[in-house]
């Protein structure tokens, strides 16, 4: 049995107790907000319109349906990839091999769903089994979490993570304890990550699109625009997928219940709210509105990917002509730090083209409410803290290079703001 790793680890997201404050927020925000874009006010502070009954939430046709997404998700994963990428190097030294055929599991899904669709599949009757969907999700995400943290029990203490080990249940149980936990070579948290979670957004969206079909004849502009943006998001992360395999995710946190239910029940039923939100509450969104919100959206992206771009090159070639002739600061660890180009300007390009883009998926939903701009609140939360949590790890990582590296470049994620 592996011991715990004892208390030198910093306790992150306020310990034990912001722990389980977390676990039983977030899927009661989750609930709150599936409650509230259907109701006619769409309130997104007070209370939800109404306390649903297990009757409401529970329905094993719901459960049966997200095993069989998994079970296929879990399928496409395992089909012949276009390449294989190696992981960072683990305390044991050994590297785990990784397909990256995400990208070919989305273009498959969709010939899949397309097949459905023709054989007249009632998509568009999704949207009304969204409750016990999410409470489906939620529930295989807590039950996964119980399993992970049995198993870890008996991982050896080289597979343990660095943080999710503090000897506190409550604690170890969100954050994760195993990082890397495997069934044979399949590894859960980079499967997970990804794919039921990213893919299971863009499907939802689309049966919100079905819908309104249904309802008013045809989608609207708005729910066109939303369906188009979120899955060039989705499209391009599963394109990039070898990149996801230096994030803190799979490199620093254990598999727990945070990323569970992040990846399966809140990516894809909190992340929708706007294709949601306009299913109940059409917008007429005129052209020049819609050119505005494509270009705030294009300025998103075109930062978002430049920079990670730009990282994800540099860290697989520093002599890629691309990058080359970006200045860098050298660290103990022999690996540089960008200076200049994206990274020069902000300590977090990414992050700022990411919220840009957020920007531009709640503008879809007009200004009338403040639900549809909930997701932009939280991505500022989730980054800011994100961006800290990094922070921390990089001065760990490179101590001195660190400090130079925030003396050169001020600012964090907002140009002389932030
Ligand atoms: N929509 C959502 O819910 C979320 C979206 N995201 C998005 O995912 C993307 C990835 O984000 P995330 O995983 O948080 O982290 P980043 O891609 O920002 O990676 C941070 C790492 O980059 C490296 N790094 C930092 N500064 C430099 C520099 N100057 N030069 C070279 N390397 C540097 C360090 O790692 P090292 O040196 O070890 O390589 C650091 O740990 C972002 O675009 C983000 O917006 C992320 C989380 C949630
Ligand atoms: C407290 C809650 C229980 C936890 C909520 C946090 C989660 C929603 C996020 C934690 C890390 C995430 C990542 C992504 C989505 C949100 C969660 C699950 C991510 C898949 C989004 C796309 C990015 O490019 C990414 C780097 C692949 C992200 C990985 C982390």
């Amino acid at each position: 049995m592996a011991p715990p790793q004892g208390s030198r680890a910093p306790l992150e997201f306020g310990g034990p107790l912001g722990a389980a404050t977390l676990m039983l927020l977030f899927p009661a925000i989750m609930f709150h907000l599936l409650l509230a874009v259907r109701s006619g006010p769409a309130r997104l502070l007070g209370p939800p319109p109404y306390l649903p009954g297990l009757e409401t939430l529970w329905s094993p046709w719901a459960l049966l349906l997200c095993f069989t997404w998994l079970g296929l998700q879990a399928a496409l994963y395992l089909l012949p990839a276009r390449n294989v990428a190696e992981g960072r190097e683990l305390k044991d030294k050994k590297r785990l091999r990784y397909p990256i055929n995400a990208f070919q599991a989305l273009v498959l899904t969709a010939l899949l769903v397309g097949l459905a669709l023709l054989a007249g599949l009632p998509l568009g009757k999704l949207p009304e089994m969204f409750l016990p969907l999410a409470f489906a999700a939620t529930l295989i995400a807590f039950v996964g979490s119980v399993l992970l943290y049995l198993k870890a029990l008996v991982a050896p203490a080289s597979a343990l993570a660095p943080g999710g080990n503090s000897g506190n249940a409550v604690y170890d149980f969100f954050l994760g304890r195993e990082l890397n936990p495997l069934i044979c070579s399949f590894d859960l948290k980079f499967f997970c990550e990804l794919r039921p979670g990213l893919i299971g957004w863009v499907l939802i969206n689309l049966t919100l699109m079905i819908k309104e079909a249904e309802l008013r004849g045809s989608p609207s502009l708005a729910m066109w625009l939303v369906n188009g943006f979120q899955l060039l998001y989705v499209g391009d992360i599963l394109w990039h997928e070898e990149a996801l395999l230096t994030t803190m995710d799979i490199v620093h946190n254990g598999f727990g219940f945070m990323l569970a239910f992040g990846d399966l029940a809140w990516v894809p039923f909190a992340y929708s709210l706007q294709a949601q939100f306009l299913l109940y509450h059409p917008q007429s969104l005129g052209f020049p509105m819609a050119s505005v919100i494509c270009l705030i959206k294009a300025v998103g992206y075109y930062i978002f990917r430049g920079a990670n771009s730009q990282k994800n090159i540099f860290r697989k070639n520093p002599s890629d002509p691309r990058v080359a002739d970006l200045e860098t600061i050298p660290t103990a660890t022999g690996r540089q730090l960008l200076v200049s180009g994206w990274w020069g300007m902000i300590r977090h390009p990414n992050y700022l083209g990411d919220l840009i883009m957020a920007l531009a998926w709640s503008l879809l939903c007009g200004v009338s409410h403040l639900l549809p701009y909930f997701y932009l609140l939280y991505l500022i939360t989730l980054l800011v803290h994100r961006e800290a949590r990094d922070e921390q790890q990089c001065l760990q990582k490179y101590g001195l290079a660190w400090q130079e590296y925030c003396r050169r470049v001020r600012y964090r994620i907002v140009p002389y703001i932030y």
